[in-house]
């Protein structure tokens, strides 16, 4: 019978049997909300025919949920000491497969193409906080065939990713992940639901991967460099900040800036995606990058 991972008597009669002290510096906040794990699940394409990849599965509570509905579920943990614990409440699911490793030094491709070769992929997680962009970008990054990734977030970088490029709330990795999907925030998650709880408030988003701007992109790299400095520098007008930080000189950006017909006080933030897009390939294209 699975173990009910939501019960919190449960929880802490595992967790004490094996000595387990939370770890803050590796984010582990675990789910013990019934309601949460199955949603994620469900929004989050674990079905039949999907391989999913979860990353930090903690105690296995998201797990379970995942390795009911999908073909294959690979977990990727970090923290060694939550492996026999892994091995107690989720041992049993045969279509389990529990990595030990940090997920950052992983070759995506190479991982999903050993664990799911012939499956529709997945990524679903309830994410260490402390690494959330450089997970999602190394996700991104890395041109693994990924239909989406559904992971539970800091509510602020939700609402961050999903607002409208060009917006003020919208940053350098709302322009990234764009770049690479759609993002929808799905539902917004209470402190509460966590053991311990954390002092973030929580949300889940999905990206549905689809490679929009990559077809029309002239140089990605220049293009993320371009993200990364302009943004570095926000509360400057572009031309001030990609000629301080790219040093680009001015007339090349105010060229591109009129051909566009922006006005010269434009900033990084100010532009859409479409924007962003022409801008960096404009540039790569009219002058060499210094940096
Ligand atoms: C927020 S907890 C989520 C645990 C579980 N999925 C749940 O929802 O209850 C994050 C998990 O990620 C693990 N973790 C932290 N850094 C990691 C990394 N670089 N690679 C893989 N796992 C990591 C932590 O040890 C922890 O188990």
């Amino acid at each position: 019978m699975m173990i009910n991972l939501t019960d919190m008597k449960t929880v802490r009669s595992i967790l004490g049997r094996h000595g387990f002290h939370f770890s803050k510096k590796l984010g582990q906040n675990f789910l013990i909300d019934p309601s949460v794990c199955p949603r994620i699940a469900e929004e989050g394409n674990a079905a039949a025919g999907y391989g999913v990849l979860e990353i930090g599965p903690g105690i296995g509570t998201l797990t379970q949920q995942l390795a009911l509905r999908a073909e294959k579920v690979t977990s990727v943990e970090l923290d060694q000491r939550l492996l026999p614990i892994l091995e107690e409440t989720v041992g049993e699911f045969e279509n389990l497969h529990i990595l030990h490793g940090d997920i950052l030094q992983f070759d995506v491709p190479q991982l999903l193409e050993q664990e799911f070769a012939g499956l529709h992929v997945a990524v679903c997680a309830n994410l260490p906080y402390y690494i959330t962009t450089p997970i999602l970008m190394h996700l991104l990054e890395s041109g693994a065939n990924i239909d989406s990734i559904t992971v539970m977030v800091q509510k602020e970088v939700a609402e961050k990713l999903q607002a409208p490029v060009g917006t003020r709330n919208s940053g350098a990795i709302t322009a990234a992940v764009n770049y690479y999907g759609t993002v929808e925030m799905l539902f917004t998650v209470p402190r509460d639901s966590f053991l311990p709880p954390p002092n973030v408030d929580s949300a889940v988003i999905r990206i549905d991967v689809q490679k929009r701007y990559a077809d029309q992109t002239r140089d990605p790299q220049h293009f993320f460099s371009m993200l990364k400095h302009g943004f570095s520098q926000r509360r400057k007008t572009l031309v001030n900040a990609l000629s301080a930080t790219m040093h680009y000189e001015k007339p090349v950006l105010l060229e591109a800036l009129h051909a566009m017909e922006l006005p010269e006080t434009v900033r990084m933030e100010n532009l859409t995606m479409e924007q962003l897009v022409e801008l960096s390939n404009r540039l790569s294209g009219a002058t060499a990058e210094k940096v």
